[in-house]
């Protein structure tokens, strides 16, 4: 079997606040191979944005990063200094960010910041770089690409920006690309169409993704592996038809059971509420992370969660299948 491209074993992020230390992330593991598009859905401040920025080696200095591996291509990101960090970003590994206008320069045309991404990392001339970003707009489908070079960011729509910014993300081809919502600030179809055009270079140009998304219905299309991050740990990972046929945790249920079921979900349908609220991420959870809004839960929910693994299929709960039964059984 190949090794993955990505492999993460026991992540864990911890922020020293006031109040004692933040465990935003607790010890999450995945693989990633590339080729797949990998989409983690979750609630607002369950560790998403964090884990991506861990991976990237973006994290500020406040947090401590550390794992049992985390491994790109075979190279140990917790170990790798500075300087590889750097030659890695943008050459291997990009990120797309939900504004483009954090990452694109007002002062600079598309044409310079696109040849810009190029030059740093590879031996190329101008002109070369020139012909690349032509390309590029061409393929993230901007009309008129050339004449869009001696163009400045504000002169562009946010959808233009948004196409500007993952042209950017693939100049140099990367094996990894990570977009953490990068759609939020644009109009629905425009979202549905980006997200699809990323899903489909990744697999043109077999790059592995890994997509932040609140929309299932973006995930159920282009989603290859979904994980569910729920207060910084994982509660379940699994192929896409596993996770919307067969979802074993009984997050992942709830969250399913918030949007339309037939056909399983709608374009632009929007993870649904669960009442209660998050654990503080403060010191240590005992026991299961969900335990306090999960309607299954009982008093040995406070001790060990083991995972529960069935091939790629994995998810934490005591019941061995998550009392997946007992809730159809209600709903008859
Ligand atoms: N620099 C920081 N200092 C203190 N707490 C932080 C910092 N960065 C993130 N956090 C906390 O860590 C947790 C995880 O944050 P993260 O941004 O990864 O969540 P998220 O799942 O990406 O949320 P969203 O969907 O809203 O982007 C949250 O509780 C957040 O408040």
């Amino acid at each position: 079997m190949t090794e993955p491209l990505l492999s993460v074993r026991n992540l864990r992020l911890d922020i020293p606040t006031g109040g004692g230390t933040l465990h935003a992330v607790r010890g999450i593991d995945f693989d990633l191979n590339r080729g797949e598009t990998l989409c983690i859905v979750g609630e607002s401040g369950s560790g998403k944005s964090l884990t991506s920025l861990a991976l990237m080696g973006l994290l500020g200095k406040s947090i401590n990063r550390r794992a049992d591996r985390m491994t790109f291509d075979g190279t140990e990101l917790t170990t790798a200094s500075q300087s590889q960090m750097r030659k890695l970003r943008g050459a291997r590994m990009a990120m797309i960010f939900q504004e483009p206008m954090t990452s694109l320069n007002p002062a600079y045309t598309i044409g310079d910041q696109l040849a810009e991404a190029l030059l740093l990392h590879r031996k190329v001339s101008r002109q070369q770089a020139r012909d690349r970003a032509i390309e590029l707009l061409e393929k993230v489908g901007i009309t008129a690409a050339e004449s869009r070079l001696s163009q400045y960011p504000h002169q562009l729509s946010g959808g233009l920006r948004q196409r500007v910014m993952i042209a950017m993300a693939l100049m140099c081809e990367p094996e990894l690309i990570i977009a953490d919502e990068p759609t939020t600030a644009l109009d629905v179809t425009i979202q549905a169409q980006i997200l699809r055009l990323l899903h489909d270079l990744g697999r043109e140009m077999n790059m592995a993704v890994i997509l932040i998304t609140h929309d299932l219905g973006v995930v159920a299309r282009v989603a290859d592996k979904v994980a569910v991050m729920y207060a910084g740990e994982l509660v379940e990972t699994g192929p896409v038809a596993d996770i919307f046929n067969a979802p074993s945790h009984p997050y992942t249920r709830g969250l399913l059971r918030c949007i339309p079921l037939p056909g399983k979900t709608d374009r632009g349908a929007k993870l649904g509420t669960i009442p209660g609220i998050v654990p503080s991420l403060v010191g240590e959870v005992e026991g299961c992370v969900f335990r306090t809004r999960c309607p299954h839960a009982v008093a040995e929910c406070r001790g060990d969660i083991p995972k529960r693994e069935d091939g790629n299929h994995a998810f934490r709960c005591i019941f061995p299948d998550g009392k997946r039964h007992s809730e159809k059984e209600l709903t008859v």
